[in-house]
C-alpha cells in the first residue's frame, strides 16, 4: 500500500509514514496530502495533527474538516531536533514552523541575531543548508551527510517533545474498532451553553475527552468547529449514543466522524 506523506525524503512525517507502509510518496503540503487520499490517488496519508509544544498543526485540522477522509490510525513520536549547517557561517535557520516554533528557547538563547526562515518542511530546509552555505537548518539527525553536519543535537525546548500523526484512509476505510475516535462538528448556531450541551453526551456516558479544539469556520468571525478526540471506540454503544445526541445538538449545521483508531508509539 502506498502511503503520501510530507517531503521531501527525511521528514519526521517520512519517518512516521515508514511505520504505516513500505511505499511512501511526497507532497509538498498537509492539505495536497489529504486531498489526494479524498480524491482517490492514494490509499493513505500521514499527516501531522499535534504536537507537545507547539500545540494543534492547523493546516491538518481544517484539511480534515474539508474533505471527506476517515483516520485509521494514530502514530506518536518522540521530536528530537538538530541544528544542521555547512558550517558556523550562517545568518539564516530555515525550517518548518512548527520545528522553528519548538526550538524558539533555544535560537532566542544562542542564536538571537540569525534570520528564521519558513519553509515547507524540515527536509526541505536541510536541502537549503545543503545548497547554502548561509543557511542552518532544523531537522532530524539523520538528515546530516557529507554536505551538512550537526552543529548541535536536542535542540528542541522541552526533551519531552512528541508530535501525533494521524493515518488519514479513504471514507470507505472508516473504522469503528480501536480505542479512540476523533469527529469533527459544526453546530451551525450559537448561543449561551452551547459547547457545555456537546459534551455533555459523553460526560453522561463517563467518556473521557482526550482533545478539543475550536477552529474557525471561515465563515465569518466567532463562528467555530470543533475537533473532539475521545478515548472510546465507536465499536461501543455509549460512543455511538454520544455521537447521535450530538449529531442532533448541531442538526443545524454537520458532524464528521472521522472513525476509531488505534495508537502506535514510533521511537524513531
Ligand atoms: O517538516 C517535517 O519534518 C514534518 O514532518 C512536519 C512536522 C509538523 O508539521 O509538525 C512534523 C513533526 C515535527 O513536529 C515538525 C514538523
Amino acid at each position: 500500500m502506498t502511503v503520501v506523506t510530507l517531503g521531501p525524503a527525511g521528514t519526521y512525517s517520512h519517518r512516521a509514514a515508514s511505520a504505516v507502509a513500505d511505499g511512501v510518496e511526497f507532497r509538498e503540503s498537509v492539505t495536497s496530502i489529504v486531498e489526494a487520499v479524498a480524491d482517490g490517488d492514494a490509499a493513505r496519508g500521514v499527516v501531522p495533527i499535534e504536537n507537545s509544544i507547539e500545540g494543534s498543526v492547523t493546516e491538518t485540522l481544517d484539511a480534515l474538516a474539508e474533505f471527506d477522509v476517515a483516520v485509521t490510525g494514530e502514530v506518536v513520536t518522540p521530536i528530537r531536533h538538530a541544528l544542521l549547517a555547512q558550517g558556523d557561517a550562517f545568518d539564516t535557520v530555515a525550517s518548518h514552523p512548527q520545528a522553528l516554533a519548538q526550538c524558539r528557547g533555544f535560537l532566542d538563547d544562542h542564536y538571537p541575531a540569525v534570520d528564521r526562515e519558513a519553509v515547507a518542511s524540515t527536509a526541505r530546509g536541510v536541502e537549503q543548508a545543503r545548497e547554502d552555505e548561509a543557511v542552518a537548518a532544523i531537522a532530524h539527525p539523520g538528515t546530516a551527510d557529507d554536505t551538512v553536519s550537526l552543529l548541535a543535537e536536542d535542540i528542541q525546548d522541552r526533551t519531552s517533545n512528541a508530535t501525533r500523526f494521524f493515518v488519514v484512509a479513504p471514507p470507505a476505510d472508516r473504522s469503528d474498532a480501536g480505542g479512540k475516535t476523533t469527529l469533527v462538528v459544526y453546530p451551525g448556531a450559537n448561543y449561551p451553553g452551547l459547547l457545555l450541551e456537546l459534551l455533555e453526551p459523553f460526560a453522561d456516558r463517563d467518556i473521557n475527552l482526550s482533545r478539543l479544539e475550536s477552529r474557525p469556520s471561515g465563515e465569518r468571525l466567532g463562528d467555530y468547529a470543533f475537533h473532539v478526540d475521545v478515548d472510546a471506540g465507536l465499536f461501543e454503544e455509549r460512543t455511538q449514543a454520544a455521537v447521535e445526541d450530538v449529531k442532533e445538538l448541531a442538526s443545524a449545521g454537520w458532524v464528521r466522524v472521522l472513525g476509531s483508531y488505534d495508537v502506535e508509539h514510533v521511537l524513531d
